[in-house]
């Protein structure tokens, strides 16, 4: 059964991740000025807003998730995040936290490299200013690949001796070099794949083997850049050159703290906002009907601030964003099961669309009926009208992506989710 897909969020010290994962969790992750802060990889879960089912349907107000949360069609489906601990250079030889940075990293499908591009911190995450945050990109993938290669390198000749001696093809060798990493044979085929004229495994020499370790990276950890500190007033030049030097690079430009202040905001009461965007409103804007408690001067002048430096400027903290370029990355795909296939509902109620669940696309509807009921005998899979589904079928954005399972008489009690 396919696991949950996992987003590492990765960056040196005080770059701002703690503050990255707590403006997309209500998990209470330290956040602080200093240096490794966070001591221990810290699982969380995050929110990921797609467009709802419901919206297609009209009935965005029968729209009560199990998990996460729906407004006005826009849906906020949990995923796994993990925070790992401050990286430094020279990790790959142990420095900072080392090596357990680099082992927790494992786990991740997909990376979330924050970088301070207000220049006001060093390689060490240390205070300083004028810092060139261009440095700290090639410096990360750097440190992943020597990690990677240090441990090949090790055993490099014993693995080869086998290779020749059990007449392995490539992707089998490095399929079981590679699992450690979490990696299956299709992983490791795409990477092969993508390396033009690579010789015989015999005949690798370093630079081969670094070629390999480059392409197996791109596939194992796809990474999206959150240029963050976009509210600093250093910020502009150094995105500008980052940009320049990375044109192809998924990059989001992101100001996490502007979110979390939003956010909270928001749960006092003090303004309307949806996450995401760049709307704010205030009593002021809204009336003495609205329900929204009086912002003081101080707090006013900082939310104008907030609009001229970040939301007007940019659209929105960047925040959500970067989650959607991370589920984008890994090719994720919503998928609704309801129990009723007409109203949408579940076992009870009129509540529509309680569960939904990220699979990559073109996944077959088999395979997510089994991830979902478990090794039940399945009868039939149906779609939306109560069309019937074969379950070689697969999934895509708005394709097969509402299902009903009709489990056989007998195998109902091995049912994981309603
Ligand atoms: N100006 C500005 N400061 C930010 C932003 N995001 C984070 N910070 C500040 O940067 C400092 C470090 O943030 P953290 O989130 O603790 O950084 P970290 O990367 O988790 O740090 P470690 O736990 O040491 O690895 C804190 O003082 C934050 O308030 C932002 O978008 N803009």
């Amino acid at each position: 059964m396919p696991r949950d897909p996992l987003i590492g969020i990765v960056g040196k010290p005080s770059s701002g991740k703690s503050t990255t994962l707590n403006s997309l969790t209500d998990a209470n992750a330290k956040i602080g000025s200093f240096p490794f802060t966070t001591i221990e990889p810290n699982r969380a879960t995050g929110y990921l807003k797609i467009d709802c089912a419901c919206s297609r349907y009209g009935k965005e107000e029968l729209c009560k998730p199990n998990y996460g949360w729906c407004e006005n069609g826009s849906r906020h489906v949990p995923i796994d995040l993990l925070d790992v601990a401050g990286l430094i250079p020279g990790a790959s030889q142990g420095l900072g936290l080392g090596n357990k940075f680099l082992d927790d990293l494992r786990q991740a499908d997909a990376l979330i490299h924050v970088v301070d591009v207000s220049g006001t911190t060093n390689a060490e995450g240390k205070a300083t200013r004028g810092y060139d945050p261009l440095k700290d990109i090639e410096w990360l993938q750097d440190e992943i690949r020597l990690w990677i290669e240090g441990n090949l390198n090790k055993r490099w000749g014993s693995i080869v001796r086998r290779h020749t001696s059990t007449k392995s093809s490539i992707v089998e060798t490095l399929r079981a070099q590679f699992g450690g990493y979490g990696a299956n044979a299709t992983l490791v085929r795409e990477a092969i794949d993508s390396i033009e004229n690579l010789p015989p495994l015999e005949e690798w020499d370093n630079e081969w083997i670094t070629t390999v370790i480059k392409a197996f990276m791109r596939f194992k950890f796809p990474t999206v850049l959150a240029l963050n500190k976009i509210d600093h007033p250093d910020a502009d030049k150094n995105v500008s050159k980052i940009l320049l030097k990375y044109p192809d690079t998924r990059a989001v430009l992101t100001s996490a703290i502007t979110e979390i202040f939003l956010r909270k905001l928001k749960k006092q009461n003090y303004i309307q906002y949806e996450e995401g965007t760049e709307f704010v409103d205030t009593l002021e804007d809204l009336g003495p009907d609205c329900g929204l408690k009086p912002l003081d001067e101080k707090l006013t002048e900082r939310l104008e601030d907030i609009k001229d430096l970040v939301l007007y400027r940019f659209g929105s903290t960047g925040v959500v964003q970067v989650l959607q370029e991370a589920a984008n990355v890994l090719d994720l795909v919503p998928v609704f099961t309801v129990r009723n296939i007409n109203t949408f509902t579940g076992n009870s109620g009129s509540n529509v669309f309680r569960d939904c669940m990220l699979f990559k696309r073109g996944t077959k509807v088999g395979s997510v009926a089994r991830s979902i009921m478990g090794e039940v005998t399945i009868a039939a899979i149906e779609g939306v009208s109560g069309k019937r589904v074969s379950p070689d079928d697969t999934i895509d954005n708005n394709k097969n992506d509402i299902l009903t399972f009709k489990v056989a008489p007998g195998g109902v009690s091995s049912e994981k989710k309603e």
